[in-house]
């Protein structure tokens, strides 16, 4: 989709607003105060950090961060969005700092589940540091709110059948269960207005299969009780995030082979039933991980509206985590050794090729540094999402002084860091 050209045909853009810890200011004035800002100025609209100005002191003071997000739905090839083609929609939020919550049952046992009120500090910028192509997150965050949007509007699921459960699946390390958290995060914020209060919960489906069978029955209704109480406070926006869904669906095979004990069945059977149960509530969003990208025998997962495969990173996200990786690392300064090292901005992959093409047009470090960083790209084919972000920390431990380091030096060692690890994968 391009930039419409018509005003009644302006793209929706989110901006989110985050407010300081300490800020006790109302949504609605800071929401009014920012649109008023965003009409003020002329902006042009891509992803990233609006500065607060310096002059308001109402938002000084109240607001941490203005953030443009998610404008890559409608800019395609390096088109801008106009402040003319835009209405901003503004989402204010304050951050929860209360951190997990598991439950400690207190006898040994490992907890069964962990709590966050969300939006939580722990997953902002998550969604951001994740990179895939072509628009799963965006399809993701558009499927959730659709589905949203029905049950608010009270659609009947008998003319029109829809339902709240994503499932993604895909090779370990793709990022499915941070993805799951972030979209969490951000259905959060995007649907304040409607639901003020937001949970997740995290259910360790192993721990419900511990050696204390017996005792495990009891943990499953015990978790969806509280669950159900979440629930019932229609202000509540719950997401209930299960990892490895195929842990179940093997433990009731297990079960039926006569390998296991018949208690695993019993709990599977009841966190299905649960889950089933659940599902008929409007504000629940049920979300499922597996690293199996056969088909799961599992009969909700089979319903899953929502089924998105994660697939290992291309080339493209390759050199994109790579790039946010080395950013934060001349951020941080431990990547430095000549003057303005903290100001290089390493140009994006969409932009890679254009400066490839121009090489006369460039700073000879910048581009030097950005073959080096493709190359790299290229040497990590086949590695996941997770064994990237650790790549760099492999990295810098091979170096032989770790201070201060050329980033072009750093960026050498990676290349041959990242062949060793690619020689090590199984086939
Ligand atoms: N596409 C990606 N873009 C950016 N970072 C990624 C990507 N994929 C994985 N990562 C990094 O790897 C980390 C681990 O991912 P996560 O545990 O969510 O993966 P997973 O697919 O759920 O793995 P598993 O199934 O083995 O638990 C993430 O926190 C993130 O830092």
């Amino acid at each position: 989709m391009s930039a419409p050209i018509f005003p009644q045909d302006k793209v929706l853009v989110s901006v989110e607003v985050s407010l300081k810890p300490s800020s006790t200011a109302r949504i609605d004035d800071v929401r009014s105060a920012v649109e008023r800002m965003l009409e003020k100025r002329s902006l042009s609209y891509t992803d990233g950090p609006v500065p607060v100005p310096p002059d308001d002191q109402f938002l000084t003071e109240n607001v941490q961060r203005i953030c443009i997000c998610d404008t890559d739905e409608w800019v395609q090839n390096h088109e801008i969005l106009l402040f003319w083609q835009v209405k901003p929609v503004v989402h204010v939020f304050q951050l929860s700092e209360e951190g997990a919550c598991e439950d400690v049952s207190g006898d040994g046992q490992p907890s069964t589940f962990n709590e966050w009120i969300l939006p939580a500090k722990e997953f902002d910028g998550m969604w951001e540091s994740l990179i895939y192509e072509s628009g799963l997150k965006q399809r993701l965050l558009r499927y959730a709110a659709s589905a949203l949007l029905f049950t608010e509007k009270g659609v009947n699921p008998f003319l029109v059948s829809w339902n709240r459960i994503v499932l993604l699946h895909g090779p370990p390390g793709t990022g499915k269960t941070s993805l799951c958290k972030a979209l969490a995060q951000k259905l959060s914020i995007r649907f304040n207005s409607r639901y003020p209060q937001c949970q997740l919960i995290e259910v360790n489906a192993h721990s419900l299969f511990s050696k204390w069978f017996s005792e495990s029955g009891k943990l499953v209704a015990k978790l969806f009780q509280k669950i159900q109480e979440m629930v019932e406070e229609e202000n509540n926006l719950v997401f209930v995030l299960i990892d490895e869904v195929e842990s179940l669906a093997a433990a009731r095979k297990a079960a039926l082979s006569g390998s296991e004990p018949s208690d695993s069945i019993r709990v599977v059977n009841a966190l299905l039933t649960q889950l089933d149960k659940l599902k008929s509530a409007p504000n629940v969003i049920i979300l499922t991980t597996s690293n199996i990208t056969a088909a799961i025998d599992i009969a909700f997962v089979d319903r899953a509206d929502i089924k998105a495969y994660v697939g290992p990173p291309t080339l493209q996200a390759r050199y994109e985590i790579l790039r946010s990786c080395l950013q934060e690392l001349i951020r941080t300064g431990i990547l430095s050794n000549f003057e303005d090292c903290e100001s290089l901005m390493l140009p994006n992959y969409g932009s890679l090729k254009e400066k490839l093409n121009m090489p006369e047009v460039q700073d000879a470090r910048t581009l030097h540094m950005c073959k080096q960083l493709l190359e790299t790209a290229e040497a990590c084919e086949g590695l996941s999402g997770r064994s990237l972000r650790k790549l760099p920390f492999l990295g810098h431990a091979a170096l032989a002084s770790p201070y201060g380091c050329d980033p072009s030096k750093f960026l050498s060692t990676m290349i041959d860091t990242a062949r060793r690890e690619r020689s090590e994968l199984p086939d």
